[in-house]
């Protein structure tokens, strides 16, 4: 069976997915392109021979489309999410899955009445083979429990429309749902801290700031999120174990040595760094919607991470005072 994908939103990460999917992945092929602005939609869905619409609705709306993929702005993923949802239509939504509580327990809600995990959220760091690696060896309980989580989340430079909540709900929200995926717990607080500025910044950015949370069993996280670094896109990631510490692996597989030293290629983007996540994660949702089954992180994931966002926001907005993260009761369909 050929997967025949929808994709709402044709802005850099839906061309990206697209590419993948026609390029690189195996099972599926895009049929439809919507976006509010129809010419990019045209733009996209030409040269596939796809169909081009001007909203998500009438895409989900078309029964040719099996699945949806959802790479529009945050704020509005909530609506075409139910609507596929409702449609039956598996769903890959971008982070986030929503940018409210309120959204993100109406998706919850949609999808239990659909009665079987449809929403998958694009969290493709859970698809990394390093942090993959990571959590086995967490798993393993070779090296005691983790008691610490240290992040360091670096971009080389943002557009200025970019703002400082942004480093929270659109950048550290990747570290957020890491970390629960490799501690398997909840985040039940969060502030921030915000150390002096570096001068490589629009004037209006807290940049660097520090995410610092703790889960149900007491791990701290910490989280540097440093958008103006320059030199390339940098993740790194390291538990701390009872006994011993696990790390994030470097990025590129090659050394060079030479005069100069010891060295390797540092990424431009999270396009480049994280290319073999997206394709796994891609492909692994293609296999699962041809078998009917869901696949990669779920709604709720999509929720908690949103409810520490939301909290860490509160932070932001009280001087970083420290904030409890509430969460609804997980339902069983989640377990
Ligand atoms: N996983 C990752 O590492 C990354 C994820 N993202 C996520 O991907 C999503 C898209 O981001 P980008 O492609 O960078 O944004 P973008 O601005 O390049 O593209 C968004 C597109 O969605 C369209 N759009 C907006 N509202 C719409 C609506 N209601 N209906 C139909 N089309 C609509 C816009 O016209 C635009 O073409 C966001 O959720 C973002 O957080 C973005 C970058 C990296
Ligand atoms: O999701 C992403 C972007 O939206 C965000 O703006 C970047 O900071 C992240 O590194 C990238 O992975």
């Amino acid at each position: 069976m050929t997967v025949k994908i929808g994709l709402i939103g044709a802005g850099g990460m839906g061309r990206a997915h697209v590419e993948r999917i026609e390029q690189e992945l195996a099972g599926a092929r895009v049929v439809a392109v919507a976006d509010l602005n129809l010419d990019g939609a045209r733009a996209v869905a030409e040269p596939l021979g796809a169909k081009a619409y001007g909203s998500g609705a009438e895409l989900i709306a078309d029964p040719e489309v099996d699945a949806v993929i959802i790479a529009t702005f945050g704020k509005v993923h909530a609506p075409d999410v139910i609507a596929a949802v409702q449609a039956g239509k598996y769903v890959l939504c971008e982070k986030p899955l929503a940018t409210t509580i309120e959204d993100s327990i109406a998706i919850l809600e949609a999808e239990q009445a659909a009665g079987r995990k449809l929403i998958t959220v694009g969290f493709m760091r859970r698809f990394d083979q390093g942090y993959q690696e990571m959590r086995k060896a967490l798993v393993s309980g070779d090296h005691g429990y983790a008691t610490l989580v240290h992040c360091r989340h670096r971009n080389p430079s943002v557009p200025e429309n970019y703002t400082t909540r942004n480093m929270i709900d659109d950048t550290a929200i990747h570290e957020i749902d890491v970390c629960r995926y490799l501690l398997g717990e909840e985040i039940v607080k969060v502030r921030i801290d915000t150390p002096r500025s570096t001068s490589h910044r629009f004037e209006h950015l807290a940049d660097p700031l520090v995410l610092v949370a703790r889960t149900e069993s007491g791990v701290l996280i910490d989280d540097e999120v440093n958008v103006n670094i320059g030199f390339g896109y940098s993740i790194e990631c390291e538990l701390v174990m009872e006994q011993g510490t696990i790390r994030l692996g470097d990025q590129n597989k090659t050394v060079v040595r030479d005069g100069a030293g010891n060295r390797n290629a540092i990424c431009g983007s999270h396009i480049d760094r994280f290319h073999d996540a997206f394709n796994q994660e891609f492909q692994q949702w293609i296999r699962a919607v041809e078998r009917g089954e869901h696949t990669g992180s779920t709604a709720w994931d999509g929720y908690a991470a949103t409810a520490v966002v939301e909290a860490a926001l509160e932070s932001l907005d009280n001087d970083g005072r420290e904030v409890d993260v509430t969460l609804i009761e997980k339902p069983a369909f989640y377990n």
